[in-house]
C-alpha cells in the first residue's frame, strides 16, 4: 500500500503532524523507533511551561493560535492538558534580554503585569529578587501536562484513521516521487515524508544527503525539596519562573511550581552538555547542577538546595534557536521539522499544523523565513 504521507518520530512534533494530516483526510503512518511510551527523546515527563512571552513577535504571534488549538485538542480527546499558573520574569531591569521581552509583551500585548520591588515578595512569598533585577508577571501562562498531551495528540490520530507503528526504527530512506522507507521490520512506500526525529535528526537526515547544524544536549532536570510541603505549589497559586541571567551561569534558569511529584519542585538550566542521543547517560557533567544548587540557596530559600531526584531530556539546538521547519531543499516531497532548541512543546499544535501544510503542498499559514534551512547555508558558521 502507498500512504499520503509517513512521518518519522511520534514525539511531540510528530505526533501533532500525523494528527492534522489524519483530520485533513490523508492516509498517514506514523513510525516511532521505540515502543510507546518511551523516555528516551525530548518529549516525555510531566510538564512543560507555555507562555506568549517571547522577544521576537513571530514567536508570540504563533503562540495565539497555539492556545486555542491545545483547547481544540483537550475538547477532542477529553482531557485536561493546561493548566493557567502565570510565568514570573526576572531579569536585569537594565539588561537587553529583559527589556526586548519586556517591549515585546507590551507591544504585542500579551497580558502582564509589572512587579515594583516593594510589593515583590507581597505577591511572590519565598522567592529573593536579585538585586538589580526587575519582575513581570504574564498572567496566561502555564503547565501543559506534556505526557498527557503526547498521548493525547496519538490518540485522535488514531481516532482519524492514522496508523502508529512503534518499535520500528527507521533505518534507511529512499527519495523519489514515491519515497521509499525501511525500517529495521519492514518497508513502506509514501507520496510525502516529514521528518520529526529529534535528537536523531542529523542522523536520518544524511540519508537524505542533508547536514544541518544540530547539536545534542543532555538537559539534567532537577527537582528540589521544598523545605514546608506546598510552599511553591500550584495549589498555593506559585506561578512557573523564568530567571533571565542569573549571577551563577551564562544561560537562564526555569522553574516549574510543585505539582506532578508533591513536595519537589522542579527548576532547571536551560543549557547543557553535548551528547549522542543513543549514549545519553554517559554525559555525566553536573557543572549546571552546582550552578542551579547556589542559585536555589541564594533565591529560593524554602527549597533545599541539593536535587532530591534529577531525570534526564534532550535539545536538540541550532546556531541561532530558532526551529527548522522547511522543505527538503533537494526532495520538495520531503519536510523537516527540528532543532526545537528546548522550548519547541507549547508551539507543538502550530508546528504540526505548518508541516501537514508544507507536506500538502499548501502555503504555510505562517511566515517561515526565521525557519528556514537557508539561513544556515547563507552563514554557514
Ligand atoms: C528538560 C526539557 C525541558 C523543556 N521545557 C520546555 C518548556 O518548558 N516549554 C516548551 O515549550 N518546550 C520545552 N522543551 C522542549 C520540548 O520538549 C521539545 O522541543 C520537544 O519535545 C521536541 O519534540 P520532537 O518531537 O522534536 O522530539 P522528540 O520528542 O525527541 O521526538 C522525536 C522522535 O523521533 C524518534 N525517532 C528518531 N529517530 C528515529 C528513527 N530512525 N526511526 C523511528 N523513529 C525515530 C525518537 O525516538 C523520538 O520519539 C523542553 C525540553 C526538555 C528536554
Ligand atoms: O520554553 C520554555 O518556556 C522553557 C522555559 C525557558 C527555557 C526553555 N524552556
Amino acid at each position: 500500500m502507498v500512504y499520503e504521507c509517513i512521518v518519522i518520530g511520534a514525539g511531540i512534533q510528530g505526533s501533532f503532524t500525523a494528527y492534522h494530516l489524519a483530520k485533513n483526510n490523508k492516509n498517514t503512518l506514523l513510525l516511532e523507533q521505540f515502543v510507546l511510551p518511551h523516555s528516551r527523546g525530548s518529549s516525555h515527563g510531566q510538564t512543560r511551561i507555555i507562555r506568549k512571552a517571547y522577544e521576537e513577535d513571530f514567536y508570540t504571534h504563533m503562540m495565539e493560535e497555539s492556545y486555542e488549538l491545545w483547547a481544540q485538542l483537550e475538547k477532542e480527546a477529553g482531557l485536561k492538558l493546561y493548566r493557567r499558573t502565570g510565568l514570573l520574569l526576572m531579569g536585569p531591569e537594565n539588561g537587553k534580554d529583559f527589556q526586548l521581552i519586556k517591549n515585546s509583551v507590551q507591544r504585542n500585548k500579551v497580558p502582564t503585569v509589572v512587579l515594583e520591588r516593594h510589593e515583590f515578595s507581597q505577591h511572590i512569598p519565598n522567592v529573593n529578587l536579585t538585586s538589580g533585577d526587575a519582575a513581570i508577571v504574564e498572567t496566561t501562562a502555564g503547565v501543559l501536562y506534556a505526557d498527557r498531551a503526547l498521548r493525547a495528540a496519538q490518540m485522535v490520530f488514531q481516532s482519524h484513521g492514522g496508523v502508529i507503528k512503534d518499535g520500528e526504527k527507521v533505518i534507511n530512506i529512499k527519495p523519489g516521487d514515491l519515497i521509499t522507507v525501511t525500517t529495521d521490520s519492514g518497508t513502506y512506500q509514501a507520496k510525502n515524508l516529514v521528518i520529526t526525529a529529534g535528537p536523531w535528526a542529523k542522523t536520518l537526515l544524511s540519508h537524505t544527503g542533508l547536514q544541518l547544524p544540530l547539536q545534542v544536549l543532555r538537559i539534567n532536570v532537577c527537582y528540589w525539596k521544598e523545605k514546608v510541603p506546598g510552599s511553591y505549589s500550584i495549589s498555593n497559586r506559585f506561578p512557573c519562573f523564568i530567571q533571565m541571567q542569573p549571577k551563577e551561569a551564562e544561560h537562564d534558569i526555569y522553574g516549574l511550581p510543585s505539582n506532578e511529584y508533591p513536595g519537589l519542585m522542579k527548576v532547571c538550566y536551560h543549557m547543557g552538555s553535548e551528547t549522542e542521543p543513543d549514549e545519553r547517560d554517559r554525559q555525566t557533567d553536573r557543572r549546571d547542577v552546582d550552578a542551579l544548587s547556589t542559585y536555589i540557596s541564594r533565591c529560593f530559600p524554602g527549597l533545599v538546595p541539593v536535587p532530591a531526584v534529577v531525570e534526564s531530556c534532550m535539545y536538540t539546538v541550532t546556531p541561532d534557536n530558532n526551529f527548522v521547519l522547511d522543505r527538503h531543499p533537494t526532495y520538495s516531497n520531503i519536510v523537516i521539522g527540528a532543532g526545537f532548541s528546548g522550548h519547541g512543546f507549547k508551539f507543538a499544535p502550530i508546528v504540526g499544523k505548518v508541516l501537514c501544510e508544507l507536506s500538502m503542498g499548501q502555503n504555510p499559514s505562517y511566515d517561515l523565513s526565521p525557519f528556514s534551512i537557508q539561513r544556515f547555508q547563507d552563514n554557514p558558521k
